[in-house]
């Protein structure tokens, strides 16, 4: 802001993290318009790193022949959460990543440790440049990647509520299957060596198996005007 005008309000950093299917995308889409704040969906970028690697030929059982590769897609992430985008070397990836193949491959392209430093600086690099401030969602915010955000939300679900959400959104996908193939990712994501799906000592956990989206949003709305109103 030029001439040293007051804030309205200190930028505030919001962390997300959670399993699949507990509401992230969703609440922190929400919060993040209702506060005015930026907004990043940070397995977006892992989607379009891996959907890149699956397009390019990449072996996916060769975590060498992935890290030889890290650094050549250019991703850019558009942060209003209006309008998110992704965009892999100027092309329009937001369908894309979204493909069954590239979610079976997620998981073992995000485990390359020279992956997660080429994303996690992206990551880091978006959120210093939030005016307002950003909720930022993934797995590893509020543990690696933004260790000082304001606020951390661990949000949690049973595995059938998540499967009934999931395959929702996916018409005509059976329930059955897709809880074992979203316990399947939860637990490679959990188990990997390199900045694994973790709760923060410090973050609010949430179980959402019985809260509507609504109840959720606003939950979340409280707690990030709670941290604002304390700065
Ligand atoms: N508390 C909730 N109750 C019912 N459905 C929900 C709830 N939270 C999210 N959903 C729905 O579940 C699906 C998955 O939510 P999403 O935000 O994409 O989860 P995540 O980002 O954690 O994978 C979406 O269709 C969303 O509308
Ligand atoms: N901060 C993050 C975010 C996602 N990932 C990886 C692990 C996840 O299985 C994939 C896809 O994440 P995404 O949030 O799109 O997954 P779902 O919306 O829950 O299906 O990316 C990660 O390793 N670290």
């Amino acid at each position: 802001m030029e001439n040293g005008a007051a804030r309205t309000a200190q930028p505030v950093i919001v962390a997300i993290d959670g399993p699949s299917g507990t509401g992230k995308s969703s609440t922190s889409k929400a919060v993040a318009a209702q506060l005015g704040l930026s907004y990043l969906d940070t397995g977006a970028q892992y989607r379009a790193i891996t959907w890149w690697m699956v397009t390019n030929g990449i072996d996916m059982e060769d975590p060498s022949a992935i890290a030889a590769v890290a650094g050549k897609p250019e991703i850019v992430s558009g942060t209003d959460p209006a309008h998110p985008t992704i965009t892999v070397d100027g092309v329009d990836v937001a369908g894309p990543i979204r493909t069954q193949e590239v979610t079976a491959k997620v998981s073992a392209v995000s485990a390359v440790p020279e992956v997660r430093t080429r994303i996690t600086e992206l990551q880091r690099s978006l959120a210093t440049s939030a005016e307002d401030g950003i909720v930022v969602e993934g797995r590893d915010i509020g543990t690696t990647v933004l260790p000082d955000a304001d606020l951390k939300i661990f949000l949690t679900a049973s595995p059938e509520a998540r499967a009934a959400r999931r395959s929702g959104e996916l018409k005509g996908a059976d329930v059955h299957a897709t809880r074992e193939a979203l316990i399947k990712r939860d637990a490679a994501d959990s188990s990997r060596k390199a900045s694994p799906l973790a709760k923060a000592g410090d973050a609010v956990e949430v179980d959402t198996t019985d809260l509507t989206l609504a109840q959720v949003i606003e939950c979340v709305v409280t707690l990030v005007e709670e941290k604002r109103a304390a700065k």
